[in-house]
Formats: C-alpha cells, structure tokens, sequence
C-alpha cells in the first residue's frame, strides 16, 4: 500500500517529477513528460505496479529529511544500529534524456544497503524485459526504455521481477546511481556525471530562489511553495500543470478522481500571478507565449484546459488494473472537463495579461488581439449558464463566481484601453457589459434575507468562490453584502474553522456521490477576505494554522481532512501553494483597523 499522501516530497525536472516515500520509495514517476505513463504507479496500486526503493537493508522510514536549501534536491537521512546514511534524491534539468539520480553517502559507521528497482512501464502496467549492456541494467518494453548504472558499479541481481542490489557504504563512501529514461528505438543515452549534476542542479535552484522578491515573516514557506510552483511549469513550452499526478482521491475510497497533469487556464493564470508577484518575470512571458500558441485560432474554440504543449484532446479514461490510491477507484487519465464551459478563466486571463501588463512585461501584438477576440467571446456568452471554477458534472447553472469573473474580463479591457487608448477596443461596449453583469450579479445573485452572496442565482447553497469578490474588486471589503456573505461561509461552510468549497451533503451540485475534504485554497482565500475585512489578527492566526497543515518538507495537497487530519487530493496541487504565497503577500501589508 502507498504511504500517506503527506509522507511524499517531490523531486523533478521542470519536464515531469517523481514523488519519494519517507521510506525511500519513489511510488510515481511518469516518463518523458508529467502527462507520459507512469513507469512507477504503487502510488495508484501496489508495490507490482512500478517503484524504486532505496534505503538500508531491513529499515523502515527514514530518521529525517529535509530539501538542501533553497532547491528541489532531497536529503533522506537515516540512523541504524550500525550507522548513518544519507540518500540524496534529484531530478537534474536534463539535456536530453530525463535522469533520477540518487546518491548514498555513509556519514558513520557501516550500513547494509537494499535497493529494489521494479519498472512497470504504461501506468504499472507492463514489465519489461531486462539486459545488461555497456555496464547498465537496461529495460525494455514497447516505446520505453530505462538505462540503470552505478557509480562504483554495484552488483546487481534480478528477484521477482526486480532488479536488485546489495551494498555496504561506510563513512565517506558514496554510491550514485542513475536511471536515466529513452526512446526504446534510441541507442545508449548520453552519460551523466551524478556528482556534478548535483553541483549545478544546487546551484541553478539557489540562484532561481534568490531571486525572491518577498521580504516577509514566512519567507521559507514561501520560497517552498514557488519552488513547488515553478517545478510544476513544464519548461520546453512555458505550460503549467495543477498537479504532477492523478487520482489521489478527495475522499478515501470515493470516485472524485481527477487527473491534474494537464494545464489548466485559471491554475496556471493564478500561478503566473503568484511567481510574478514574487518577482518571477520570465516565467510570467514563457506563460504568455504558451497562452497565445494554445488559444491560437477561434476564440469561440478556447478551451479550459490544454495538454502541456497545447494539445487540444485530452479523452478521459479509466486504467482497471490500477486499484487506486488506498482502493480510491476509478483511476482516471484525461480529462473530460476539457470540454466545459467555465466563463471565469477569461476572467482569470484577462486579469492576468493586465497584471503583467502593468508589472512592464514586453507588449506581445498578438496578446491584444487574442483579448479583443475573448471580450467578443465574453459579449456573446455572459448570459450562458456554465460548469463553473469547480467543474461540476451537474447541470450548467449561472455561477455567481462566473458572472463575476465575467465582469472581471471587462472591467480589465477597459481598464487596459483606457491606459492605452491606441491599443483599440470598443470601449463603450465593454463599459456596457461591466456595467450589466455587475447589476444583474447584485440582484440575482444575492440573498437579501440571508445577507449573503449565493453560489448560484436563486440557489440556497453557499460557495467558497464569492470569497474573491473583494480581491478581484468587483465590490469593496467594508460594502455589507461582502461582509455578510465572508461571515455566512464561515459559519456555513467550514469544517473545524477550515473551508469547504461547497456544501456535499443531500444533493451536491457536482452531480457526484460521496463526499470530500476541505479544499485548502478556500481556507487561504477566507484568510485574505478576513483581512480585506478588517479582521488581521483572525486572518493571522488561520494563516499560521494551515502553515502548520504543510507536510515535513512544505507541500500541501488539493484537500485536508480535519477529523482524520491527513491531506487528500492530488499532490503537491498548485491551487494550493498559490493560495499561501498570496495570503502570506496580503498580510505583509499594514494591518487595516481591527
Ligand atoms: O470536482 C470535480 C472536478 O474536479 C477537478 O477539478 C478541480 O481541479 C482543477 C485543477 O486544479 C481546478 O481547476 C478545478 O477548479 C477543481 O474543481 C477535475 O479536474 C474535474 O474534472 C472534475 O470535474
């Protein structure tokens, strides 16, 4: 069985990523691409369906671990009877072929060593064959290939389908091994040195970090969470992903089981904000750049969510022979809300192109082009009911959070076009619109009684969303219908003070059985609504709580469960991690009266 969710920590390449267990098993790892197979899915099922164990001989989870300074390099540590070992874990940026390079230092004594590779290429799904060749353990199966070697070489057997090794490391010895992925048609990938890949890979990461704007209380935990952020960006195309796996349930043993390795629009919008406020420009233009070349052509065509270098199909499907994560099933791959209509990630896009506008990022001439072309899009659609930010597989409805974010996309064209008049635009037009969403918002999307925005015009239930109303300043934080409904989603929607996104009980509006956690984005964005409203010390205090709901080494999931206090969904998410970096943005600033 995988270990908890929060047992994992992430290593990576800016092409995909690897999670590694407290007991030294990397569980998920999918191969060239964070979208490829999985060649170790235990994660998803059992030990049968691909992982590599590295630790001492009969140990069970590691003494300690931590990341080395500022980067994505793991040091696991581990005390035995006999001595100590550290295992360093990393992904260098790769040239060519993507490496998991893994290093055993001995720090003390002697320690008897137990490594277990079992490759499973196609999602755990196919064992390969093995050789031995130019000094690797080499697998084969399909269009995969995996070229194990060590430096000193190791010897290695194979058990059971796994190729195994046996070794002592005593005080200053030091073992690498790298695992390096290719094309099965390719001859021998190009050679890696593990120690100076270590040597750059260190300081490529150093040098990124220091380039952190924030000054603030919480820098560790916000150099972590940009980090885990920009790890998640997929370097050849500027594309950004929610998450690097799939189907890491939002309630043990329930159906809600999404694949996150796709680039979605506002989670990658919301991401570019993040890195751009800590000062992370280039990224903000390579996003940018991805946006024009995946939006190219009909605006009416844009979709919600692409694959990483823009594709457009991304069909779902389910993979049987996966059990899922603690028999979380379906596993998913695809995603079928690919196809929703979600009228807010305009909203979120425009908000973004504008807030890098103004942050001085290089005009792109095509950039205005493709925002005309969505306020058209905005023009004709607005009044369309839609699946909403949280992709409900219920029937469309008229999302207050939508509407709002429709009312965001006009309100930054005609801020953008008032700026700069030459750019063009039908400035009256857009004012309009603006002005009509915004009104129809207030009276269909308010209860009155309740005091209280709505999740949806006439519905009772509440949503998490209209927290963001006064960030996104579709109305001010003092006006009382803000007030009330941040007071309503904490009385009505919180679970152990922490923020669910909607209600799951009776009939919930995701069209979905079971239930779920609570949905850790929500809980920041309350945090900074408390503090637009005037209450620090609250905001403060729940901020320094879900500090603590980050697991040992910073990485938070999609979810918390608060009864069995143990993250769920998928990880590390980066909702999540944005969500910190902006509450701990917000409260940076003067305390408004409390
Ligand atoms: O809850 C049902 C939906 O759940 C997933 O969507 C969630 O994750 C997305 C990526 O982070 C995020 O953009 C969205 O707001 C979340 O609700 C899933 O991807 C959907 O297919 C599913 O319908």
């Amino acid at each position: 069985m995988a270990a908890l969710i929060e047992d994992y920590a992430l290593i990576g390449d800016l092409q995909t990523a690897a999670l590694v267990g407290r007991d030294g098993s990397i569980d998920w790892l999918c191969l060239p691409r964070f979208d490829s197979p999985a060649c170790f899915a235990a994660l998803l099922g059992d030990r049968d369906n691909g992982h590599w164990r590295l630790a001492p001989a009969g140990a069970g989870e590691c003494t300690r671990r931590a990341y080395a300074e500022d980067s994505l390099v793991l040091e696991t540590f581990w005390e035995t009877d006999t001595g100590s070992v550290k295992v360093t874990d990393f992904m260098p940026q790769r040239d060519t072929a993507p490496d998991v390079v893994r290093i055993v230092e001995g720090l003390s004594g002697s320690v008897d060593m137990l490594g277990v590779l079992r490759l499973r290429f196609d999602y755990g799904s196919a064992i390969p064959w093995m050789r031995r060749t130019d000094g690797h353990r080499v697998a084969v199966a399909g269009p995969d290939s995996a070229w194990l070697r060590s430096e000193p070489p190791v010897h290695t057997y194979g058990q059971d389908f796994s190729t195994r090794s046996e070794f002592t490391v005593s005080q200053g010895d030091s073992v690498a091994f790298v695992l390096t992925w290719h094309p099965s048609h390719h001859p021998r990938p190009p050679l890696i040195d593990p120690h100076e890949s270590l040597r750059h890979s260190l300081e490529d990461w150093r040098t990124w970090a220091a380039r952190c704007a924030y000054r603030g209380p919480h820098r560790e935990a916000v150099v972590r969470s940009l980090i885990t952020l920009k790890a998640l960006t997929y370097a050849p195309t500027g594309g950004i992903v929610a998450a690097p796996t799939t189907s890491l349930p939002e309630e043990i043993g329930g159906v809600r089981n999404w694949d996150y390795r796709y680039c979605w629009l506002r989670d990658s919008t919301l991401t570019l904000g993040a890195l751009l406020s800590a000062g992370y420009d280039e990224e903000a233009c390579a996003w940018r750049d991805w946006l024009l070349r995946a939006a190219a052509g009909n605006p009416a065509d844009l979709q919600i969510m692409y694959g990483l270098a823009g594709e457009r199909r991304l069909p779902e499907a389910e993979l049987p022979w996966l059990a899922g994560y603690e028999r979380s099933a379906p596993v998913r791959i695809g995603n079928s809300a690919v196809h929703q209509l979600q009228l807010d990630v305009y909203g979120e896009v425009m908000d973004s192109l504008y807030v890098a506008r103004r942050a001085g990022m290089g005009a792109e001439p095509h950039s205005w082009n493709m925002q005309r072309a969505f306020m058209e899009f905005i023009r004709d659609h607005w009044r369309e009911p839609d699946e909403g930010l949280w992709e409900v597989r219920g029937p469309r409805r008229h999302f207050v959070h939508s509407k709002v974010m429709a009312w965001v996309a006009a309100d930054r064209a005609v801020r953008t076009l008032e700026a700069d008049p030459a750019l063009g635009g039908d400035l009256d037009g857009w004012r309009a619109i603006r002005e009509a969403v915004h009104r129809e918002v207030c009276e269909k999307g308010y209860d009155a009684e309740r005091g209280t925005f709505t999740q949806s015009y006439g519905s009772s239930e509440l949503d998490a969303a209209t927290l963001l109303i006064p960030q996104v300043g579709f109305l001010p934080p003092d006006d009382p219908r803000v007030v009330g409904t941040v007071d309503a989603i904490r009385r009505d929607l919180t679970l152990h003070g922490l923020v669910r996104r909607y209600s799951v009980e009776g009939r919930p509006v995701d069209g979905l059985p079971g239930g779920e956690g609570v949905f850790l984005v929500c809980s920041f964005w309350l945090a900074d609504a408390l503090y637009l409203t005037g209450r620090a010390k609250e905001a403060r205090a729940l901020f320094e709580r879900l500090l603590t709901l980050r697991n040992d080494v910073g990485l938070l999931a999609e979810e918390y469960d608060p009864v069995a206090r143990r993250q769920l969904g998928n990880f590390p998410q980066a909702f999540s991690h944005i969500g910190l970096v902006g509450t701990a943005l917000a409260l940076t600033g003067t305390d408004p009266a409390d």
